[in-house]
């Protein structure tokens, strides 16, 4: 099958499982705790990082949002940042904004230019998708359309129709996050993220969660997924691995290939 994706950059850098992205996320849940995560996690030179502000105690003060994002950035200014708030529904924390002040902030904090990369989940309002998708691009902000299942490993059809669906938004990447209960369920996510490269458009970020899933963070990249999320500091979800292991094997198995 011809790999029909397109080429999406941030910071000049191709996102595409040619040269996957490691991602670190950051959990703290105040500045003092982002900081000593900053210090560890800068001398581990991540691709990415992700502020998962679920986690942040302060999400409801605009003000000390946009000082914690200026702080992430004067700590490492040569990597992008990937913005999230994870909804609890999709296995984040409890955050004590509603919805519709939840998208202002995210479309106050693409306005701000401080992050390159916005993620929001499928499940959500079309009316708030769309708003985001704008606000992102009028923002020169690429743009992740998110799926996550922390209990099990849904059917190929319904992993499909999410890239399917994000390409409907115009989203820049599409990416699920799927809980593995057994070795079949690696085969199937890895199964439809190769077939994916023919199917649709835009790049993916796909990756099976535990113990078992933990292999999809080595190695999907040969299977078409262009970040993976390794353990800086703190890990922010089940099977995720230290930075540096994911390096090494991500290194031996482009050597061998
Ligand atoms: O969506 C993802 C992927 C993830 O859930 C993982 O399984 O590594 C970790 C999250 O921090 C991130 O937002």
């Amino acid at each position: 099958m011809s790999d029909l994706r397109k080429i999406v950059k941030v910071r000049g850098r191709e996102i595409s499982g040619d040269h996957p992205h490691i991602c670190v996320p950051l959990i703290g849940k105040n500045k003092l705790e982002i900081i000593n995560e900053l210090e560890n996690v800068k001398q581990k030179k991540p691709d990415l990082i992700e502020w998962r502000a679920d986690f942040f105690e302060d999400l409801d003060d605009r003000l000390i949002v946009m000082e914690m994002l200026s702080e992430i950035h004067t700590h490492m200014p040569d990597t992008p940042i990937l913005f999230t708030i994870r909804s609890e529904k999709e296995g984040g924390q409890p955050i004590s904004l509603l919805e519709e002040e939840k998208v202002q902030l995210m479309a106050e904090v693409c306005k701000s230019g401080k992050i390159d990369i916005l993620d929001y989940e499928l499940i959500n309002e079309k009316q708030d998708i769309e708003f985001l998708r704008e606000e992102s691009k009028n923002h020169d902000i690429r743009f992740i359309l998110s799926y996550h299942n922390f209990e099990s490993t849904p059917d190929y059809s319904v992993l499909m129709d999410k890239y399917k669906e994000a390409e409907l938004y115009g989203a820049d990447i599409a990416k699920t996050a799927v809980m593995s209960q057994k070795l079949d369920d690696v085969l199937l996510l890895l199964q439809v993220t190769h077939d994916a490269k023919g199917l649709v458009q835009l790049p993916l970020v796909t990756m099976s969660m535990g113990n078992y899933g933990s292999l999809t963070r080595m190695f999907g990249f040969v299977f078409g997924s262009a970040i993976t999320f390794g353990i800086g500091e703190k890990s922010s979800a089940p099977g995720q691995i230290p930075i540096e292991d994911l390096r090494s094997v991500i290194e031996i198995i482009k050597k061998s290939m």
